[in-house]
């Protein structure tokens, strides 16, 4: 998908939500336990429930993996669903990757090209040639980790190096790379006081913003100081949305907790 085609999907539906199916087999609705595929169940239910209201899904790897081959299985249904049914939408694979260049090369071919994943998060620590493999995929994304929402965030990214942040650093060098025009960057919703200067390095570049909701970030500071005039953002919740019941009734309570931040989201957007 290209970034115009994001941003008019977001203009469209005045909603810049992503939901994030972070699937935990312990804190699905009982009754979906004796289905063939619970986590698919799920996943299909919520993205039923909440297709209109939202323009990505972020399927984080790490809660499919842990149920092994049957886990795999239910990501590639999960992708290939929403592919053939909502086109349109975005799709993160969360699966905060990077290695040396020809193992960059592999995993860029598992989530772009086996998988058909939009996008995969990327940690920049191992540099240019752990990235670049994953932004030489013309209409795909690269999102890099630049400022993350955990309190472990302050161990490295905001430590200065050469009397710069390191996380700055990561904005700044990220920029020389080749196809940088695919790169997206992560930015917790619990460090907004930080997105002024981060808007200084990359004034238009698209946030995927995570920690909004069960994290205690903020949509309005975040919109505030990270907004830019193509909106540049998308802002992620999972528990949030897909556990706010463990009744029959979740995927309508997905969908209600979803259009509240859409209806946020519509008010900034027309303000
Ligand atoms: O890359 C991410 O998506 C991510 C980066 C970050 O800094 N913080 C963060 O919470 N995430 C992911 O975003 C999701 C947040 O989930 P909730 O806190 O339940 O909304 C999880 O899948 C995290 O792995």
């Amino acid at each position: 998908m290209t970034t115009q085609q994001l941003i008019d999907q977001i203009k469209k539906k005045k909603s810049f939500l992503c939901v994030g199916l972070d699937v935990d087999l312990n804190k699905i609705p009982q009754h979906l336990l004796q289905t063939e595929d619970p986590i698919f169940e799920f996943n299909k239910a919520i993205i039923d429930a909440t297709h209109h209201l939202c323009v990505a899904y972020k399927p984080n790897i790490a809660f499919f993996e842990a149920y092994g081959l049957k886990g795999w299985q239910a990501l590639e249904k999960t992708i290939n669903y929403l592919n053939q049914n909502h086109p349109e939408i975005f799709t993160i694979a969360d699966a905060k990757r990077g290695d040396i260049g020809n193992t960059s090369t592999m995993y860029a071919k598992a989530f772009f090209e086996d998988l058909a994943f939009d996008s995969v998060t990327i940690a920049p620590y191992m540099g240019k040639d752990s990235v670049e493999p994953f932004l030489a995929f013309k209409d795909k994304h690269t999102i890099l980790l630049a400022l993350t929402s955990n309190q472990g965030a302050f161990d490295f990214q905001t430590k200065l190096v050469e009397g710069k942040e390191l996380y700055k650093q990561v904005l700044e060098t990220s920029k020389t790379y080749t196809n940088s025009e695919n790169l997206m960057y992560v930015v917790g919703a619990t460090k907004a006081e930080y997105l002024s200067e981060i808007r200084q390095i990359i004034p238009d570049s698209f946030l995927l913003v995570p920690g909004v909701g069960a994290q205690g970030g903020n949509l309005q500071d975040v919109c505030k100081y990270g907004m830019t005039k193509d909106v540049g953002l998308l802002i992620n919740s999972s528990r949030g949305i897909i556990y706010a019941s463990n009744q029959e009734d979740f995927a309508q309570t997905a969908a209600q907790k979803a259009e509240a931040l859409q209806k946020e989201m519509q008010a900034i957007l027309e303000a």
